[in-house]
Parts: C-alpha cells; structure tokens; sequence
C-alpha cells in the first residue's frame, strides 16, 4: 500500500511547483509516484462548477459557502475509488490540495478557526460520510501571504489562462485560511502534518517525507 502525501497552503504559495520537484526527486529514486491535482479541472463536473462560479458564473453559488464547499467535497468523492487504486499501486500518491483546503477556505470564509464547526462539518462530509482516504502525512507550505499573492498576480501576467479568482484576489481572505492551515497544522488535523516555509529544499523534504515519519509541526527550510 503506498503512502497518501498531500501538499497544502494559500493560493500562490507554490504547491504545484512543490508536487513537481518532489516528484522529479522521487523518480530519480525510481520510486512510482502519481500526482494528482484538486480540484481535478477538466475531469470533474464538481470541480469545473466550482471553477465556474469562483468566476461568475451560476448565480449566487460562489457566494454560498456551503455550496462551494459541497462543490469541492464531492469532486474529492468522485475520485475516492480511483485514490485507493493508485494507493494499491504506487509507492506514493501525492494530492495538491484535499480535504484540508476545504476546512481552511470554509472556516476563514465563515471567520473561524480550526475548532470551530466548518472544520468538523467538513471532517465528518469527507471523512466519515464520503470515505475518502484520510492522508498519511500533510505537507504545509507556509509562505507568507504578501509573496503568495504576488506569485499569483506574476502568474496572471504570464498565463492569460489563470485570471485570478475570487478567493485569489481577497487578501483578507487568504490571511485567514493561511492562520487556520496554521492550526490545523500545529493540530495534526486528521493526520501529521510538516510545516515547509518557502526555500524549503525540495529534494531533502523528499527524502524525509519518504522515509520518516513525520514529527509533529516540525517546521523544515
Ligand atoms: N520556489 C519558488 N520560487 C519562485 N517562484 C515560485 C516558486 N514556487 C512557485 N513559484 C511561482 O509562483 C507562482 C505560483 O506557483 P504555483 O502555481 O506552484 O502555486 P500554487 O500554490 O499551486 O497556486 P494555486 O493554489 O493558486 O494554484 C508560479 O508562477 C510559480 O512559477
Ligand atoms: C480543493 C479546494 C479548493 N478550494 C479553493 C482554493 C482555491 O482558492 C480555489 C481553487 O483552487 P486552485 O488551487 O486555485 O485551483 O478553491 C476550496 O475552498 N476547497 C477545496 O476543497
């Protein structure tokens, strides 16, 4: 059975740049490792609504948190069944954003920490009800949210294709989701995380996550 490694933080952090480069060095070591990005765009109804009303679209759905979050919960459910097999596959299934992100959005959109109701709706709609695989370890990318809007706002400019969203472009929003990954990280939500800062070496964080478990909140450069 592989191991369940999920990269989370705020928009614009890196994460996909991250899950490359980990990627990229678990290979070198001939480790099979398959990637898996969500909102899985292009694939999932759910994911492609969200996407949509993050952008307009469908009346007054972005404004809903619930129904946002729904949106994003059930794409997670869909991908459920696929997640186990390639778990039953490979040695290492790394997921860019899961279930944290919803807890974090949710809670920082309603103004509540992680102890708050969001974040055990969400555990209990994922987790409990839907079934989806809970990870082994998750991987906070904590950068500062000044650097994390300015990469995003960069990548707007060079790639026409990624207009910054609502959530994107609410800097008071993206300062709270970043204080609740903070608690749920320092928490272990449902699982051990490692907090990372921004110059965090990838291909060491590769190695460690691999082959140690995780110390509680360990912060690693
Ligand atoms: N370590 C880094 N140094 C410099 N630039 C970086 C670094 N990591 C990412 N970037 C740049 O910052 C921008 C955002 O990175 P990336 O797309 O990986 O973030 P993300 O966290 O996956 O974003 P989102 O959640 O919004 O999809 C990209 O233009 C990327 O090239
Ligand atoms: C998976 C997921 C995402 N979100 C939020 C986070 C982002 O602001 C947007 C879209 O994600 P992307 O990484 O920018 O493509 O949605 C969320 O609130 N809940 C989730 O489960």
């Amino acid at each position: 059975m592989g191991t369940l490694i999920v990269i989370e933080g705020v928009d614009g952090a890196g994460k996909n740049t991250l899950a490359r480069r980990l990627v990229s060095a678990w290979e070198r070591d001939d480790i099979e490792v398959v990637r898996v990005g969500f909102p899985r765009y292009d694939q999932s109804v759910h994911a492609d609504l969200a996407a949509e009303a993050l952008r307009g679209e469908h009346g007054d759905t972005a404004g809903s948190v619930h129904a946002m979050a729904l949106l994003f919960a059930l794409d997670r459910r869909d991908a459920a069944r696929d997640i186990r097999k390639m778990l039953s596959r490979n040695d290492i299934v790394l997921l860019d954003r899961y279930v944290a992100s919803n807890a974090a959005y949710t809670a920082a959109r309603l103004e509540q920490s992680a102890d708050g109701e969001a974040v055990e709706w969400i555990k209990a709609l994922e987790f409990d009800r839907f079934g989806v695989p809970v990870p082994d370890v998750q991987i906070l990318l904590d950068v500062p949210v000044e650097l994390a809007a300015e990469r995003a706002a960069s990548r707007e400019v060079a790639d026409t294709s990624r207009i910054r969203d609502v959530y994107e472009r609410d800097g008071s929003l993206q300062s709270r989701t970043s204080a609740v990954y903070g608690q749920l990280a320092s928490a272990n939500w449902v699982s051990p995380w490692r907090i990372v800062q921004a110059d965090v070496d990838p291909d060491r964080l590769a190695a460690d996550v691999f082959n140690q478990p995780p110390d509680a909140g360990k912060v690693t450069t």
